[in-house]
């Protein structure tokens, strides 16, 4: 049977990344629709986009971005050369950090840290402060640094969440070492496209664009996209394209829903002017504020303007 084949039968398959214990298990207990399905881990986000597209996984859950760090490169590169794939959710998940070890160990002990770079960067005044000579073994994930220590001995310590020491046999060194304490990281939901979720008024949309080469004030223009049908945006981060120095994709985030007739202006505004707009859709805020549209941009004014025009074109 493919793959394909066996989700359409028995249970759906939500790939996570793992293993057990990570930050991004914790944002999959939030999705309701994934009780009591099946949850498969993986070592990568390639890998969980890769579960997508192959139809492995009905969805996967990733990391997108953390609010002391920025945006997740792994994911922001993996979804700009993919096609086809949509977030359907996103999820916050507030992040603390531990240092757990084996058994035995004491903190002076303690030579090699492994965590995940998104935690070690979260991590580093702490463990430059108490740790002055320590190395830093990068991990896949936070879980899979801490699983290692029972398999190996490359490091001494690993940083996870606090809940690790639920499912592995280790013990805690330091508690809260995080040098922000209100961090949270954002995850979504990502899928196959298909019918998007409804609009709610609390909606987000999210899309990667590259700007036209060697164009005065394009980065200006691509802006003004959204500037103006009054469309706010949550979030912009720049990745280079990776062809030649100097050639950047911009992805962003943008208050409201493609049925939004100021996000739908503005969208079309960009495919006029960008040689690469990527949808990656339009889904529900998990911080549930209202999304709105500021000046004379709600889809009644937009409806009166297009009716307007409609009866001009008529000769009346
Ligand atoms: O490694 C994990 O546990 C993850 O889920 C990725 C991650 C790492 C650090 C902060 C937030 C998410």
């Amino acid at each position: 049977m493919s793959p394909r084949a066996s989700n359409t039968s028995a249970k759906k398959t939500y790939s996570y990344l793992g293993p057990e214990g990570t930050f991004t298990e914790l944002a999959l207990a939030q999705v309701a629709e994934a009780k009591g399905a099946n949850h498969r881990s993986v070592a990568h986000v390639q890998e969980a986009i890769d579960d997508v597209i192959s139809g492995r996984a009905f969805r996967a859950i990733i990391p997108v971005e953390n609010s002391v760090e920025g945006g997740v490169s792994a994911t922001a590169d993996a979804l700009a050369i993919t096609e086809n794939v949509r977030i359907y959710g996103e999820y916050l998940v507030p992040v603390t950090f531990d240092l757990v070890a084996r058994p035995g160990t004491v903190l002076k002990d303690v030579r090699t840290v492994s965590t995940h770079p998104v935690a070690y960067a979260q991590t580093r005044a702490w463990l430059s402060a108490n740790l002055s000579q320590h190395a830093h073994l990068p991990a896949t994930s936070t879980a899979a640094a801490a699983a290692a220590l029972l398999d190996n001995d490359f490091a001494d310590a690993a940083v996870a969440a606090p809940t690790i020491v639920k499912h592995y046999g280790l013990k805690t060194l330091a508690r809260n070492i995080g040098e922000n304490k209100n961090a949270q990281t954002r995850f979504i939901q990502i899928g196959l496209a298909g019918p998007m979720p409804e609009p709610t008024g609390r909606d987000k949309t999210s899309v990667i664009v590259e700007l036209p080469t060697d164009r005065p004030g394009a980065l200006l223009e691509m802006l003004e996209q959204f500037a103006a049908r009054g469309v706010n945006l949550s979030r912009i981060e720049s990745r280079p394209i990776g062809d030649r120095l100097g050639r950047y994709r911009f992805n962003i985030d943008a208050q409201g829903h493609i049925a939004d007739s100021a996000v739908s202006e503005a969208l079309m505004g960009l495919h006029r002017f960008s040689p690469k707009v990527l949808f990656l859709g339009s889904y529900p805020r998990a911080d549930k504020q209202k999304s709105v549209h500021e000046g004379n941009n709600s889809n009644v004014e937009f409806a009166d303007a297009a009716s307007w025009l409609k009866q001009l074109k008529a000769g009346k």
